[in-house]
């Protein structure tokens, strides 16, 4: 947290109150060098060992234009999940064969629409889709690559609205049960298929490397099985992404960089070990990019004391910009924005203004003293957050402000009230 010569919350070198002030709350400002060094840092792990590699952005967590060129310009990839993905990073110019697209449901439309863009990889999720991909490059007379998505029979330690790399999944090809076999055999038999290589993402908001490194080692144990019995070469192991972060002192992550030179080595030590030759490496990191670089503004309005009970503090957003608390029961921490760093002499409930007693943001914060019309920050809110953003009681979502060297770019205006009926018949 940083502070300037008033005391007041800086991000970005730009005053919160300012920002407060020009763009209107609640407000999502996002720390962009804090992006870039995290993009860094991941590349670094790789570079540092001379490994082939793929970095996918995992765009779910925070998909605008802004975004994808940033990613453009940081040079790595993108991992799309829907077709509004897809034309997102198209309309951003970004390079699309550095884009893979997951997804277990994708739409005949959707895959047509990923061929035509020129996506660089398809993550076959199940065998409905392998196929529909197949009839629609039949048509297109063209090939694509593609990966398998595995689900590795793992459960990662996290929420379990979270998880997704366990058997019981709705996510990937079982590897238990022969169908990870059986989904080669079916895109070695499609002359439009080109096999690539193999994928699995355990889950999200992981805080230890021993989920990670499980996954790793049922990815090499497939790609030997794939080498052995059908001669085939895994050119890519895809380790997905799901490496936690820090929204409040009770989480307890590794560096991000950290996952990942665990994630690595083992793959490495597993590769020497059954003399494979070495495959490239892809990550999809989405949260571990964005999350700590997002702060949310708020102005403060109405106050709820109940005697010996609770004291409710309200704010002009909640779950409509940032559902996670309610979904997920997410912890967030928060600070006044004039003086983030003055003793708490209260303890009070961050409130939404939403029609539900479930629009909590945070329970007992210690805060200084407010009153109507202070700036409250909430932080760590640049994954999932505007991304999971809605409507629900016809409340306008938020814009979104870029911050670098003292300067601030709007990125998202905030919709207008005319926005929310534009598509009504
Ligand atoms: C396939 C896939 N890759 C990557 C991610 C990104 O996860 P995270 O944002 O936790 O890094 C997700 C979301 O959990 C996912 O489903
Ligand atoms: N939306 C989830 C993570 C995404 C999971 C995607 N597979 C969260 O905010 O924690």
């Amino acid at each position: 947290m940083q502070t300037n010569a008033q005391h007041h919350l800086e991000i970005g070198g730009v005053d919160t109150l300012d920002l407060a002030q020009t763009y209107g709350t609640p407000l999502y400002v996002y720390d962009v060098a804090l992006i870039r060094q995290r993009i860094q840092a991941f590349k670094k792990v790789f570079e540092d060992r001379g490994l082939d590699y793929h970095i996918s952005y995992a765009s779910k967590a925070f998909s605008v234009l802004a975004m994808y060129r940033l990613l453009k310009e940081a040079g790595i990839g993108a991992d799309v999940v829907s077709g509004g993905e897809i034309y997102t990073a198209q309309q951003a110019g970004f390079e699309m064969s550095q884009t893979s697209f997951n997804g277990n449901n994708k739409s005949r439309a959707e895959l047509v629409q990923a061929v035509e863009a020129g996506v660089g990889h398809i993550i076959l999720d199940n065998f409905h889709e392998i196929d529909l991909l197949e009839e629609v490059l039949t048509a297109a007379d063209t090939k694509m690559k593609v990966l398998l998505r595995l689900a590795p029979g793992i459960s990662a330690h996290t929420h379990e609205y979270d998880m997704t790399g366990q058997i019981d999944s709705k996510f990937g090809f079982d590897i238990q049960s022969g169908q990870a076999e059986a989904a080669l055999t079916k895109v070695l038999a499609a002359k439009h298929l080109v096999y690539q290589g193999i994928h699995a993402h355990i889950g999200s908001q992981i805080f230890e490397t021993v989920g990670f490194e499980k996954a790793a080692d049922a990815l090499i144990k497939m790609a030997v099985l794939f080498k052995t019995k059908f001669d085939v070469t895994t050119e890519v192991i895809n380790v997905g992404g799901g490496f936690g972060v820090r929204y409040s002192t009770a989480d307890t992550p590794l560096a991000p960089q950290t996952y990942v030179e665990d994630i690595v080595d083992e793959i490495s030590r597993q590769v020497k070990a059954n003399d494979l030759t070495m495959p490239a490496i892809w990550i999809e990191p989405g949260r571990s990019i964005v999350a700590e670089a997002g702060t949310t503004l708020y102005t403060i309005g109405s106050r709820k004391d109940i005697p010996d009970v609770r004291s409710y503090l309200a704010v002009d957003g909640g779950m409509g910009d940032n559902i996670r608390p309610a979904l997920y029961q997410a912890k967030y921490e928060a600070a006044l924005c004039n003086d983030p760093e003055a003793q708490p002499t209260q303890t009070v409930s961050i409130a939404g203004k939403y029609c539900e007693s479930g629009d909590m943001l945070i329970w007992n914060q210690p805060l200084p003293q407010t009153k109507p019309g202070d700036v409250l920050a909430t932080f760590v809110t640049g994954a999932y957050g505007y991304a999971m953003a809605n409507n629900y009681n016809r409340n306008p979502r938020p814009a979104v402000v870029f911050v670098e060297n003292g300067q601030s770019q709007l990125v998202v205006q905030r919709e207008s009230f005319a926005d929310l009926i534009h598509l009504d018949k």
